[in-house]
């Protein structure tokens, strides 16, 4: 019972979310048990007063009273010595349990609270399938596991009988007697313990392969869906759902197939074998149990409620710390250090202080599930103890008794633990499955077609209205139209807001217009495939170009994944990067750093133009590719855009109107529509927005 208690309490408030292999070891078979209580007697304070040398007291006293020679025999000291240790190492190892549990107290997220989400059976399915042998493998396994350890109190209460029957006769020698009964016994425990390994192995076979294939599955979902779904969806929340969502599943998945199977068989088949032993006893025990599952409940919601608190503050904690070092060069500008960490001390002591209350509970609750454990001991060696006297019982009948009844409380135990598991575990499942069943809006490949023609160039935005999906009230293009001619330089400039950059977003497909069409070459670019587009027909540098943590060279050849060294070389000697790289002594095999932070934004806007032109786009789009840089990069940079604009459609979206003056065609935007377009001098002449604009600008210049 108290191990029931001891468990709920771990469920409440256990510091680290418990994986399949801790379970195993709190809560499995005798072997793990004893395993863990080595591992563990150390630490665990026994009570005063221990009432292991009652319990074994007693139950020699019982014994005696059924055979006056029995308490001098060493024999049944020696049967009985390590059944009723194995029982109270149990329950001395579930007192550790807690206690470890108080020791490593952040407290452990419940989730019982929260409704199951839909969780999609046959997605499930879809993963298990191929694992489905190993998979019944290890539900047989288990569930021999499981039937022998209902044989095991039997065997040992047939044991110890032939033990008492001895001492009573003494006829034959002891070990004779004896050794039938303990080979069989030793027999099933080997039995045991192979049954277990092999289950425990197929299991974790499955539930890694499971869980690889479904981080295949999901990252491939993910990767695939359009930017409106990441415009909507926090990286960090998806990150989420490959690592820790997949792996709380797995760890339920595995804990529901092995725990959950022996737990019900073992608590079923245990409570028959308590009924055959002795109804009496097993009546008391049914007495007893709810009353004290109603004390545990009571104790456990209270201190559910000091986990979750514990743990909100424990995030707390986490998430000024998360800002702080991610946004640490903005703290060091403007030396805040200090602040930050009275910010961070003042919620660590907080959870500090809440983590310490959250123990003392839990230290109440292990001090009276104690209590309430060794009564429930000490009454039922009473009980039997009379049973034994009016010889309605055999002091085997009592051992396996004692030992069923453990067997039966560690399996309810686990079953309520179970419980909150498979909560978790089909609510992480449910929140990766949402995503594996997403299509995206806007298919990266499939159905569409590549032009045979080999590419003019012309673009032409026609009659567009476009909302973003996650603001659809908000128009940012309303009828917008506009031409790039084949081989020509068209340049968009005007306010900040006016939806400059909406329009590169269209051309990259990486929105559909809510109204309107975009063509190229005369093909709506919706019919065209995607993949072919981005990746062979269109060039885009934006301000802040991301690079990936890796070399110059792998960066460059991100453009085009089958380029030889020779053609990474020439674009990056296209883009004027060639020089800088070969300044660097490790040259393209230079690490840029995480997100390219190892380069100066110049050195990076190079290194994006080379994996621009690496793949020869017919279209360019620079999206204010030298807004960011100082005067001497833009230069560098200008020239190295240029070259490469040369005989490619290219559309410019600028701030800086010095870099747009040669453009072939000026548009001014404004409130997602044109409102002026021309060369420099003709709108220049016009003397409206744009030369409104050019003026401001030079103002600003001489100040
Ligand atoms: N992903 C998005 N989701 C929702 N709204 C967006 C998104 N991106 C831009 N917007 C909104 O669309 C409007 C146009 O933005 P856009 O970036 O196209 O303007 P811009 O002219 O390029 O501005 P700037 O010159 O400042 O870069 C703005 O009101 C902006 O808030």
């Amino acid at each position: 019972m108290s191990q029931l208690l001891c468990s709920r309490l771990c469920v409440t408030a256990c510091s680290r979310p418990l994986s399949f292999s801790s379970l195993c070891s709190k809560t499995g078979g005798k072997w793990k048990l004893s395993r863990w209580y080595t591992a563990h007697s150390h630490t665990s304070t026994q009570p005063p007063g221990n009432p292991f040398h009652r319990i074994w007291n007693l139950t020699q006293r019982a014994i005696h009273h059924s055979s006056s020679r029995t308490s001098k025999s060493p024999g049944l000291k020696f049967i009985l010595g390590p059944a009723v240790l194995t029982v109270s190492a149990r329950l001395f190892c579930r007192a550790a349990c807690c206690e470890a549990d108080v020791n490593n107290n952040a407290p452990e997220e419940i989730i019982l609270k929260d409704s199951v989400p839909d969780f999609k059976w046959h997605i499930l399915w879809e993963f298990v399938k191929p694992q489905l042998f190993a998979l019944i493998g290890a539900v047989v396994l288990a569930f021999g596991a499981a039937m022998l350890n209902i044989q095991i109190p039997l065997m040992l209460g047939d044991l110890v009988n032939v033990v008492a029957r001895y001492l009573r006769e003494h006829s034959g020698t002891y070990v004779n007697e004896i050794k039938g009964p303990a080979i069989k016994l030793l027999g099933l425990y080997a039995i045991q313990g192979l049954l277990t390994t092999g289950y425990i192995i197929l299991l974790s076979r499955v539930g890694e392969r499971v869980a690889a294939d479904m981080r295949k599955t999901l990252f491939a979902s993910l990767i695939r869906q359009d930017v409106a779904f990441f415009d909507a969806n926090k990286t960090g929340q998806l990150v989420n759902r490959l690592t820790a969502d997949i792996q709380e599943f797995k760890s339920s998945f595995k804990l529901v197939i092995s725990q959950g199977l022996r737990s019900i068989t073992q608590t079923v088949g245990c409570f028959v074998s308590l009924y055959i032993i002795s109804p009496k006893l097993t009546g008391l025990t049914v007495v007893v149990l709810p009353c004290l599952v109603g004390a545990g409940a009571i104790i456990g919601s209270f201190l559910r409620k000091l986990s979750r608190l514990a743990q909100e503050q424990v995030a707390k904690a986490t998430e000024v710390a998360d800002e702080a070092l991610g946004n640490v060069r903005t703290v060091k500008a403007f030396a805040m250090e200090e602040r930050e960490l009275q910010l961070y001390a003042h919620e660590v002591d907080k959870s500090c202080e809440m983590n310490e209350n959250l123990g003392g509970g839990i230290a109440v609750f292990q001090g009276l599930s104690n209590v309430a454990l060794n009564c429930i001991v000490l009454g039922t060696i009473f009980a039997g103890g009379t049973l034994i006297s009016s010889d309605e019982m055999s002091p085997g009948d009592l051992m396996s008794f004692l030992v069923a009844s453990q067997t039966v409380q560690r399996s309810l135990a686990s079953i309520s633990i179970l419980f909150g598991q498979v909560v978790r575990g089909m609510s992480a499942g449910a929140r990766v499955f949402e995503y594996l069943s997403l299509k995206p809006t806007i298919p990266l490949s499939g159905g569409g077609r590549i032009p045979f023609h080999s590419l003019i160039g012309r673009v032409d935005f026609m009659n567009i209205s476009f909302s973003y999906p996650t603001r659809p009230g908000h128009q940012v293009l309303k009828k917008f139209s506009l031409t790039l001619p084949p081989c020509k330089t068209v340049a968009i400039v005007g306010e900040s807001g006016g939806g400059k950059s909406t329009v590169a977003s269209l051309l990259e497909r990486f929105y559909d217009p809510t109204n309107g069409v975009v063509m190229l070459d005369g093909l709506d670019i919706r019919t065209l495939d995607l993949a072919w587009l981005r990746g062979q027909v269109i060039g885009f540098i934006n301000q802040e170009p991301v690079l990936f943590g890796s070399s110059i060279m792998e960066n460059i050849r991100f453009g085009k994944p089958d380029a030889t060294d020779a053609e990474v070389i020439s674009a990056a000697k296209q883009s004027n990067a060639h020089r800088f790289i070969m300044s660097f002594p490790d040259g393209y095999n230079t690490m840029v750093g995480e997100r390219g932070v190892a380069l100066s934004g110049g050195q990076k806007q190079r290194i994006a133009i080379a994996r621009a032109l690496i793949k020869n786009p017919s279209i360019l789009v620079l999206d204010e590719a030298t807004s960011a840089l100082d005067a001497e990069s833009e230069r560098v940079v200008q020239e190295a855009l240029d070259r490469a604009t040369r005989g490619r459609t290219v559309l410019i979206i600028a701030h800086r109107l010095s870099t747009i003056q040669g453009a072939d065609l000026i548009c001014v935007m404004s409130n997602g529509r044109i409102v002026e377009a021309g060369t420099h001098l003709e709108l220049l002449s016009k003397g409206g927005l744009y030369s409104d604009l050019i003026r401001r600008q030079r103002a600003e210049g001489q100040k």
